[in-house]
């Protein structure tokens, strides 16, 4: 019997191994947490690649068989994160979708460990690295070449393309910017991160309902798309056949799970991945499933931590409740709960301008908790009054202690003043900004006059009011988003960009950022923006030391728009390119004009871009609303003899 159970065991293991080798284009696989954890030497930060939103990324060997060995990255994404969980999901759902395409980073296999709380992702290897690294920060010498930047804008079309018009359903990516994209050994340009896409089902249900439920079946828990939880049974039970369904079984047995296989329901098609067709059981905790149940009840467990809270971690709580609401339909749920929090971080953080509006009738069981935040302030209050009292009454110790207070208090004032002439400059600038805004854009500052009035008297920066202005209402993803800003390039390998529920500030269609649906048209506008990007070599959002004249060139977008109505489309071209190609770069950024059109209807689909990038389709018009003179309304070809 222990013989028997012993070869099981061990041809059990070698199973796995043959079926990763024989087919480049296998499903993912179910690793053992702890073969991946000694392959990357207990997840060494020598062996990090790079860190995401919701997990860091590690090199790693893994052995297929004695002779052959496999380099892969892997993602170690943060357990208990809502978002590092559905990232998890998202990525092994679309993973079944993605094996025909040569143009998407592949998933090779997964790992979880309930013991440790870990999720794991394995990837194949993209040695070097994601685009915007490559292109911003080591500046490599083959993306100076222009036919590699143009290669690589193809490759990247072609990557959307496939995601739109060659999968059933469609995929949305959602998500699409240069540290999105990743280059291997041979500069190929290959889409990665689906943490954020949604699979396009119907006009109902356009997306992913995952069902975590335990073993038993008993803990039934719908989430769909949209982050709406469904305690115990599903809504829209009408609508089956235009949900996919992804049954997660809770399992409580050893790290190494004997099958692995996601049964994905899509209308009534079913696919699966992995080995068997059993379903996929992912060791996830207890805690983890109930953290899914209600996202109040989530938010509560924080508060009941009291106490440990740093700012920081309000504001994590903040952003994925906001998160949350932003995921709802009826943005009933969330809402709430995040004023409350906000009222709690403004308490504690007012002077940074937190919105601190509370819904006092949605104050929600979170409430008590946070209420001891309160009390417990309201104590330290009293034992310094009380301190006060006390030093006045003594007359003869008074003077030293009141001395000491002042120069304290002093110091307070002078720290204060600071501030406030820090402010009025940041005014002033916004004022400047106002003045090199283009004309679309000042469209937008009328009709948002009010908002953008309130957001001084918030103090906001003048990076905030700027970046109201470039894609609807950003501003509260400004903590979540390094990929905009400029002044911090992120180091190859450190923090490279943390996207909200919605994308990342810059890259996100406007339509979408101010509450709208996820369409393709928001990815072709997130292609626009990349586009820009990989032409100018540069952020969509520089605010550089350069004199103020130079500012109107801060917003990328703005600044091709003006340079479009100028006819000087090529003053936006990288100087460091060699071996230019005029008529290429000016398609580029017709393209992504295109592509940027405020109207999600006007923007070509990822398939026409591809068509008119590759020479297929017919040379494109700028678009009308970049064009105030008639001039700029020809197509790019006539316009040869502008260029430099
Ligand atoms: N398959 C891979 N091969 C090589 N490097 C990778 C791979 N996957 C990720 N990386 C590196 O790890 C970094 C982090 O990846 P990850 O997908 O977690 O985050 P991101 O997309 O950069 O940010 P975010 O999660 O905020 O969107 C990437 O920018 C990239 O440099």
């Amino acid at each position: 019997m222990f013989i028997f159970a012993f070869f099981r065991r061990f041809f059990h293991r070698l199973k796995p191994t043959s079926s990763l080798q024989s087919s480049s284009t296998s499903l993912p696989r179910r690793f053992s947490f702890s073969t991946l954890r000694r392959a990357t030497s207990s997840f060494s930060p020598s062996r990090r690649l790079g860190q995401g939103g919701f997990g860091s990324v590690f090199s790693a060997t893994l052995s297929l068989s004695r002779r052959r060995k496999i380099c892969v990255a892997i993602k170690l994404l943060d357990c208990g994160s809502l978002q590092g969980e559905r990232e998890f999901q998202n990525e092994l759902l679309i993973a079944n979708k993605l094996v025909d395409s040569d143009r998407v980073v592949k998933l090779l296999g997964f790992a979880s460990s309930r013991k440790r709380r870990r999720m794991c992702l394995v990837y194949e290897l993209m040695v070097n690295g994601n685009l915007q690294d490559c292109l911003l920060h080591k500046k490599s010498e083959e993306l100076m070449e222009w036919c590699n930047r143009f290669r690589i804008a193809i490759e990247v079309a072609q990557g959307l393309a496939f995601l739109h018009h060659s999968c059933d359903p469609p995929i949305i990516h959602g998500d699409v910017k240069p540290s999105n994209v990743l280059l291997d050994d041979c500069f190929r340009a290959k889409i990665a991160d689906f943490g954020l896409a949604r699979l396009k089902l119907g006009e109902f249900h356009d997306g992913v309902v995952v069902n975590i439920g335990d073993n038993q079946g008993i803990k039934g828990i719908s989430v769909d798309n949209n982050n709406n939880v469904v305690n115990g049974n599903n809504n829209h039970d009408n609508d089956v056949d235009s949900i996919t369904t992804v049954d997660v079984g809770v399992e409580d047995t050893g790290s190494m799970m004997e099958t692995e296989s996601v049964t994905t329901t899509v209308g009534f098609e079913e696919a699966s991945i992995g080995v068997d067709q059993s379903p996929l059981r992912v060791e996830t905790s207890p805690e983890m499933v109930t953290a899914k149940t209600s996202p109040s009840e989530f938010f509560d467990k924080g508060f009941d931590l009291e106490g440990q809270f740093e700012r920081s971690d309000l504001e994590e709580v903040a952003k994925e409740v906001g998160d949350v609401r932003n995921k709802n339909v009826d943005g009933r749920n969330g809402g709430k709960v995040k004023e409350y929090v906000m009222e709690w971080m403004g308490m504690d953080v007012g002077r940074e301008g937190l919105n601190s509006n509370c819904n006092k009738e949605g104050a929600s069981s979170s409430n008590v908790v946070a209420k001891k935040g309160w009390k417990k302030k309201g104590k330290k209050l009293e034992w310094w009054v009380s301190m006060e009292e006390g030093w006045m009454s003594k007359k003869e110790k008074r003077r030293p202690v009141r001395e000491w207070w002042k120069d304290d208090y002093s110091n307070e004032r002078r720290k204060k003043k600071k501030k406030k002439k820090k402010n009025k400059n940041q005014e002033m600038n916004s004022d400047n900004e106002e003045n090199w805004c283009s004309k679309d854009d000042e469209m937008y500052v009328d009709k948002n006059k009010k908002k953008l009035s309130k957001s001084r008297k918030n103090s906001r920066s003048s990076v905030d009011w700027w970046l109201d202005g470039f894609s609807g209402d950003l501003w509260k993803f400004r903590h979540t988003s390094y990929d905009s800003m400029s002044s911090e390039i992120p180091k190859s390998g450190g923090i490279s960009s943390t996207p909200s529920m919605r994308g990342t500030v810059c890259y996100i269609a406007p339509e979408y950022s101010s509450g709208g649906d996820l369409s393709e048209k928001c990815d072709v506008y997130s292609f626009g923006v990349l586009l820009l990007v990989l032409v100018a070599g540069r952020r969509p959002l520089q605010v550089t030391g350069s004199p103020m004249s130079e500012f109107y060139k801060a917003n990328l977008v703005s600044w091709a728009r003006l340079l479009a109505r100028s006819g000087k489309l090529l003053d936006l071209v990288d100087s460091n390119i060699h071996s230019l190609n005029n008529e290429e770069a000016q398609l580029c950024i017709v393209v992504a004009l295109m592509c940027l059109q405020k109207s999600p209807v006007r923007r070509p689909s990822m398939k026409e871009v591809v068509g008119m990038l590759t020479g297929e389709l017919a040379p494109p018009k700028l678009p009308l609303e970049y064009s105030s003179s008639s001039a700029s309304q020809y197509p790019y070809k006539s316009r040869k003899k502008n260029f430099r």
